[in-house]
């Protein structure tokens, strides 16, 4: 393979015949590939070559990481209801020994009964409280009762009853469960895209860390156990979070400088999670507690600077990675993610700013936060989605999707319906209305066929709607191009489905020498894709392009391109030009013709191209492979193993459909005097081109193999005796012609042997080869004892 990187002598002209066929190069400008390998490997074995297939399944450990969630969020669910019945409504934190109330919940049991914020809780019935753990024990030992709070307010004591107990917040938990089957979907859509790009891969990480942010916001106080640990885990799984973000954002579009660093991402994930916990430790009094540094740390931790911190660092990445992409493609990614990433920095800087703490709180708070949390996802997956990595109906069956937007569609007007129905008749309480109500709305969403099918319609009507399918259709073509056999087989379906997915005006596909030459899929109008392979009068070489050098996808037409030749190629038709690359090797290039649709292509069909070529790169790289097994380099030849096995393969025909079929043993006569007379080159010489000359009196369906050194090996398909004698008769003659350098003419001698002489279904097919084979050579001497240059053969008897 190789070797191939460099020689990208290909010309575009081969096919129309200028070609100087190299040594070990199959010429290209026959018309009649009789012997060239395409047809040849049309019997390649499956599954001999295969390339992985990108797409993998979801490992079983991710799998059981979501059930984990799902328990995760059934806890989260019990916890709310359970410790909903003991919630007073305030919020505490700890000043030194004592515990302060700093923000009163709205509509709380606590904002009922007149509790003031920012004083101190001294008691709880009577009992005194030195820190926030002592609230939660003394509420569960009175659930259901009221309790007297003893505050203590500008040095005076004052009791107030209050009795604990709010509606559990279904609503808070439905967010959440949305929220976490949003990240949850897109962690497992990334995982299965995974071995495309590896910022897909980043993306599931912190899918799924976000997912499990989400399912263990629980209230640690009601649960025995530590709750300096369950901080410690939140706040080092936000800062995972921030450090997954970052190294993610720092991704897109292209890898930021300080990535390209070495060890930079370990470093990363390792300072980020020892900073903070080391930050945690000193805030929490675990080590150095009351110094200055600790003292500092707490007000840290409490007033969420380091994740602001990181926000913003955050959005300067963004803006930096804004600021620095090259292409627009690559600036409207970034816009996605800074539109979806900014109303949450803001809200969190609200939180350091705006002066009233209670804010912080607020129902309104808690509601922004929720959408903020789902709006960056929305975000990222928009980009995501922008690069086509991700295939939305890999995740959902198509109509689900539908039905679920159907029903988002019809849950505005049909939530206020039922749900002020039910509400008034005052039949049942208000969160299990919703309940209800969404109920009754996925199901009629579902159901409600009509309102899908218009969605589908309206929806998959838009442009980029269509591109999303056409970076689906192309990995579905990339996957069916990994599972087919045949060079030519695969060229063909190639061009003419991509020819036909792109509206192209027509799609050639040029391969570095090694392989058969350029093909292409002929679109309406066949002149243009002549002119990009030099079939008329405008010679076009490819070695001017220096296509080899070609790293990314070449878009043609550009009103200042100065390239002459460039210009040409579009005047004529062609657009865009895609390298085949695989590590670093130049394999060949795609070809695109101008659309149909008379649009140029936009960015992201470029790009999905470049993707799909990616894809394919490999599967050609193992023809390249297999070709050069396959084929003897100095004469482009079948080998021996090779020409054996389209022989078995004839044998096997022959058994099962009785299609006739003869071989002829073709030896050169004294050849060696040649070597000897005019030297082993020149005699490498005459076997090149006696291998030429005879394959071009060849049909289609024959094969010419090199069976060892001047002698050949032809299997005729299809023929009898009678017309393997006739065409191996064409052959000799077209020998003659072929002169030694002394101006004498080169003469083979034939043997030719037909299957119904020495078919014995008894024997292996190996064995039925050698036999058949052994009656041609017989034949062959007998040509060469009675004076050479000539053919020997018999006519079986007819019975
Ligand atoms: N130049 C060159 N010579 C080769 C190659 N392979 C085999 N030969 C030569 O072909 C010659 C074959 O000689 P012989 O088997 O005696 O046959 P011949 O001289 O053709 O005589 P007849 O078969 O009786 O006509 C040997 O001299 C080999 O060295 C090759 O790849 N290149």
């Amino acid at each position: 393979m190789r070797s191939h990187g460099s020689a990208s002598s290909g010309t575009i002209s081969s096919m129309a015949g200028f070609s100087q066929s190299a040594p070990g190069q199959v010429p290209a400008g026959s018309t009649d590939h009789g012997n060239c390998p395409p047809p040849g490997l049309q019997h390649q074995r499956p599954g001999k070559y295969a390339v992985n297939r990108q797409r993998t399944r979801v490992p079983i450990l991710i799998r059981a990481f979501c059930v984990l969630l799902l328990g995760l969020f059934c806890f989260q669910a019990i916890s709310e209801y359970l410790s909903s019945s003991i919630t007073l409504g305030v919020v505490i934190q700890e000043d030194g020994s004592k515990v302060r109330i700093i923000a009163i919940r709205d509509n709380s049991p606590a904002q009922k009964a007149g509790v003031p914020a920012h004083n101190t809780l001294k008691a709880i019935n009577g009992h005194a409280i030195q820190s926030v753990l002592d609230v939660t024990p003394l509420l569960k030992e009175t659930r259901g009762h009221s309790v007297t709070l003893t505050l203590d307010q500008n040095q005076i004591s004052r009791d107030i009853l209050v009795t604990p107990g709010v509606p559990a917040n279904y609503r808070s938990l439905v967010l959440n469960f949305l929220i976490l089957v949003i990240y949850i979907s897109i962690g497992i859509a990334a995982i299965k895209a995974s071995g495309i790009d590896s910022r897909t891969r980043q993306l599931a990480w912190f899918s799924f860390a976000v997912a499990l942010d989400i399912t263990t916001y629980i209230n640690i106080s009601y649960w025995p156990g530590s709750q300096i640990l369950y901080i410690g885990f939140k706040q080092m799984l936000a800062v995972l979070q921030f450090a997954l973000l970052f190294h993610l954002l720092s991704m897109i579009p292209k890898p930021a400088p300080w990535m390209k660093l070495p060890y930079m991402p370990a470093a990363i994930y390792i300072l980020s999670l020892s900073f903070h916990f080391l930050w945690f430790l000193l805030g929490f009094n675990i080590i150095f507690p009351g110094s200055r540094i600790a003292n500092l740390s707490r007000f840290v931790i409490d007033n969420n600077v380091s994740f602001i911190s990181w926000g913003l660092i955050v959005f300067c990445v963004l803006v930096y990675q804004y600021f620095t992409a090259r292409e627009p493609k690559g600036r409207q990614q970034v816009k996605w993610i800074l539109l979806s990433i900014i109303p949450w920095i803001i809200l969190q800087l609200s939180d350091l700013f705006v002066p009233n703490t209670s804010w912080v709180y607020s129902d309104w708070y808690a509601l922004a936060d929720k959408f903020t949390h789902m709006l960056l996802p929305v975000g990222i997956l928009a980009t995501i989605f922008s690069y086509n990595l991700l295939d939305l109906s890999d995740l959902f069956p198509r109509k689900f999707f539908y039905s679920l937007l159907a029903t988002a569609v019809l849950a505005f007007p049909g939530l206020a319906i039922v749900e002020t129905g039910i509400y008034v008749s005052n039949q049942i309480n208000h969160n299990a209305a919703i309940w209800l109500s969404s109920l009754a709305m996925l199901a009629l969403g579902y159901t409600f066929s009509p309102l899908r099918d218009r969605l589908i319609q309206l929806l998959e009507g838009r442009s980029w709607y269509k591109q999303h399918h056409l970076g689906r259709d192309l990995r579905k073509l990339a996957e069916e191009l990994t599972d087919m056999d045949g060079l030519e087989e695969i060229e063909r379906q190639l061009t003419s489905r991509l020819a036909s997915l792109m509206h192209s005006q027509g799609v050639v596909l040029h391969l570095n020498p090694g392989l058969p030459d350029s093909r292409a899929s002929y679109g309406s109008k066949e002149e243009p894709v002549a002119c990009w392979i030099g079939l008329n009068s405008e010679r076009i070489c490819l070695e001017d392009l220096e296509l080899s050098r070609l790293l990314a996808p070449l878009h043609l037409g550009h009103p200042g391109e100065t390239n002459p030749l460039l210009r040409k190629l579009y005047r004529h038709g062609l657009e865009l030009i895609v390298p085949l690359h695989l590590h670093g090797e130049h394999l060949g290039t795609l070809m695109i013709g101008r659309s149909l649709g008379r649009h140029r292509y936009s960015w992201r069909e470029t790009e999905l191209l470049n993707l799909f070529a990616q894809n394919i790169s490999a599967k050609f790289a193992n023809a390249l492979l297999h070709s050069q097994l396959q084929f003897d380099e100095l004469t482009g030849l079948y080998r021996r193993k090779a020409i054996l096995e389209r022989l078995e393969q004839c044998i096997q025909d022959y058994r099962k459909t009785a299609q006739v079929f003869s071989i002829a043993m073709i030896d050169l006569d004294d050849f060696k005097m040649v070597n000897d007379r005019h030297g082993h080159l020149e005699g490498d010489r005459i076997l090149i081109r006696a291998a030429a000359t005879a394959r071009e009196m060849l049909s289609k369906e024959d094969r010419l193999g090199r069976y060892g050194g001047e002698e050949f090996l032809l299997v005729m398909p299809g023929r009898d005796a009678k017309g393997a004698a006739w065409l191996c008769e064409h052959v000799r003659w077209a020998m003659e012609d072929l002169q030694h350098q002394d101006g004498s003419a080169t003469t083979v001698s034939i043997g030719i042997a037909e299957i119904r002489e020495a078919s014995d279904n008894s024997l292996s097919l190996e064995e039925q080869a050698m036999k058949l084979i052994a009656l041609a050579d017989k034949r062959l001497y007998k040509a060469k004892a009675e004076g050479k240059n000539r053919i020997s053969y018999e006519l079986p008897v007819q019975c």
